[in-house]
């Protein structure tokens, strides 16, 4: 629980207004200086007066009728408004396909948005308000230009929430409109393009429209503070910087398991899968914040500098060796959390689950397996990083025998509760008596509370607006991440990669089994 906050005045509205504040910082009020604030100061958000002054005042939502904007998007802002983290003149501009009046978009938002502040119906009331829809069919750049010119009066961010064969001409239709000049800012969903070749094709057509510098891509596990506390974990400890690489660590596990199935989106999920709709974006990324050099700063620039470098030396995968690095699986029928669910039909090729082990090649990776597991209809909903050491060089002690001993581990649980356990082996649980006896204990570190946590869009909404890019992905590293999965790709027809049905509920083809995180108890490596 959030500790409790006394305003100086005593004033209620004063007191919500310090919680709110504290409440927002990724460190929380109850890590006023703490070791994660060391990596996590640049991404620490200042108080909401700062607001005010420097922040872009105009959104532009394309596909504000869609699954994201209803889900997600909609409710972030309400969240911000009512927080005041938004200027105080902000407005939205909802542009859809449907022919709607601006009051008609209002109603149907209201009905969505209800449960949103619930304690302050006023809050969502105020933040309609500033709606204005306009309807337009996206594949037409001069309607885009002619229905959108007339706010072209200040800089803006536009906000692409919709299909990527959208992203190009409407980035030309703001162009035409004067929507891109100056400080004006595009922000674009994932996916970026189906694989290498249309990536480059959509970033070359929008360096054409505006410089990379104004161009904010969303991979939205960036915006989760538990994400972000990787880097605060990797380089605010010597204790882990210091063996972190291929002598000290033998394996690094990377899992992001989904009690959700594909439900309403199987036309985009049939033309993706698993891989590129997961491990492309998400994964690789925890991948790159996991393995990527220190930055020299904590600027978006040296970041993302690393991270690309990370995805560079990614391991290309061949025919020869996808059968044994890779599993590809697609949910049957079953039962996820007590409830029957049908297995995902379609005629399309591809996989809801998938497991790939590959290497990165450079000196701090050599020789290390990285296994990446994701899939829809697991038995839990969990994301998690595995990182497990090597053995000690000479075991010493009798029990348990060379070779059966269990190498330290760390194991930093994301979602949807945030854990970080140390396996380490001790003699604490062993009898008194006899020779030294080694048994696996564990060490569970949680925060002394829970800060509140926010809807990852949340902080990516305000970044775009306030134009910082650290936790938007760059127009390389998309690039990067599609060479090597392009490279799966191909391998996988190369060779007629079957896909093998799991039961929904279960932890995925029993084929993956060798891939799942090695931790105690439910699934995967020593029991
Ligand atoms: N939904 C999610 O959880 C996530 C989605 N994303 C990404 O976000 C983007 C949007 O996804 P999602 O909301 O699920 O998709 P939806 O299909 O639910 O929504 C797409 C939106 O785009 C609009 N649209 C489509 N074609 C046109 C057109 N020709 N002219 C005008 N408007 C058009 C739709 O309007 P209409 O309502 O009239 O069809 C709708 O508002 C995608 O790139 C997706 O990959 C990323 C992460 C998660
Ligand atoms: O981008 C996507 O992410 C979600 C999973 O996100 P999470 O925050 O719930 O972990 C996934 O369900 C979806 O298929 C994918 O497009």
């Amino acid at each position: 629980m959030p500790r409790e906050v006394s305003s100086p005045c005593g004033v209620e509205c004063c007191r919500r207004a310090l919680k709110r504040r504290y409440a927002w910082t990724p460190a929380g009020i109850d890590d006023p200086g703490g070791v994660k604030d060391a990596a996590a100061a640049f991404v620490r958000l200042p108080s909401p007066t700062w607001f005010a002054g420097s922040m872009h005042d105009t959104l532009l939502l394309f596909g504000a009728t869609g699954d994201l904007s209803q889900r997600y998007l909609f409710p972030s802002l309400v969240h911000l408004w009512r927080d005041r983290l938004l200027s105080p003149g902000f407005r939205i501009v909802a542009v859809g396909r449907q022919a709607l009046s601006d009051d008609e978009f209002r109603a149907w938002l209201r009905e969505r948005m209800a449960n949103e502040v619930a304690d302050d119906p006023a809050v969502v009331e105020e933040l309609l308000g500033r709606i204005a829809y306009v309807s337009v069919d996206l594949r037409d750049e001069a309607a885009i230009a002619s229905a959108l010119a007339g706010y072209a009066d200040r800089p803006s961010v536009s906000y692409l929430a919709t299909p990527p064969d959208l992203f190009v001409p409407v980035a030309q239709g703001l162009k035409a409109a004067g929507l891109l000049e100056g400080e004006s800012r595009l922000v674009l969903e994932k996916p970026i393009g189906r694989d290498l070749a249309s990536a480059r094709a959509i970033n070359a057509a929008l360096r054409a429209c505006l410089d990379e510098s104004r161009i904010f891509r969303i991979d939205h596990y960036l915006g989760k503070a538990a994400v972000q506390n990787l880097l605060a974990l990797r380089f605010g400890n010597t204790l882990l910087e210091a063996v972190w690489q291929h002598r000290w660590i033998e394996s690094v596990d990377i899992f992001v398991g989904e009690t959700a199935g594909v439900d309403g989106r199987e036309g985009y999920y049939a033309n993706y899968g698993a891989l590129r709709d997961m491990v492309q974006n998400h994964m690789l990324q925890l991948l790159a914040l996991i393995a990527m050099e220190p930055p020299s700063a904590l600027d978006a620039d040296s970041i993302r500098d690393e991270k690309r470098k990370v995805l560079r030396a990614l391991r290309p995968m061949t025919a020869a060796d996808v059968a044994a690095s890779t599993v590809r699986g697609r949910y049957g029928a079953g039962v996820v959390e007590g409830r029957a669910v049908k297995g995902f039909v379609h005629d399309a090729p591809v996989e809801t689950f998938v497991a790939v082990q590959t290497w990165i090649d450079n000196w701090r990776w050599a020789g290390v397996p990285f296994r990446l597991v994701t899939g829809k209809r697991l038995a839990e909903r969990a994301t998690e990083v595995v990182v497990s050491f090597r053995p000690v060089a000479h075991w010493l002690f009798e029990r348990p025998r060379r070779g059966r001993e269990r190498p330290n581990h760390l194991r930093m649980r994301l979602q949807p509760d945030e854990t970080i356990e140390l396996g380490l082996m001790g003699s604490l649980a062993a009898p008194e008596w006899g020779a030294l006896e080694l048994r696996p204990m564990s060490l569970d570190l949680q925060a002394s509370s829970s800060p509140q946590r926010r809807i990852a869009y949340e902080r990516l909404l305000v970044d775009a607006l306030r134009g910082n890019q650290t936790l938007f992905v760059r127009d390389d590293e998309v690039e990067s991440a599609w060479q090597w999965i392009d490279s799966i790709e191909r391998a996988w027809t190369q060779t007629a990669q079957p896909i093998v049905e799991y039961p929904a509920g279960s932890w995925g083809p029993a084929e993956a089994e060798a891939f799942l995180p090695p931790v105690n108890g439910h699934r995967g490596g020593q029991a």
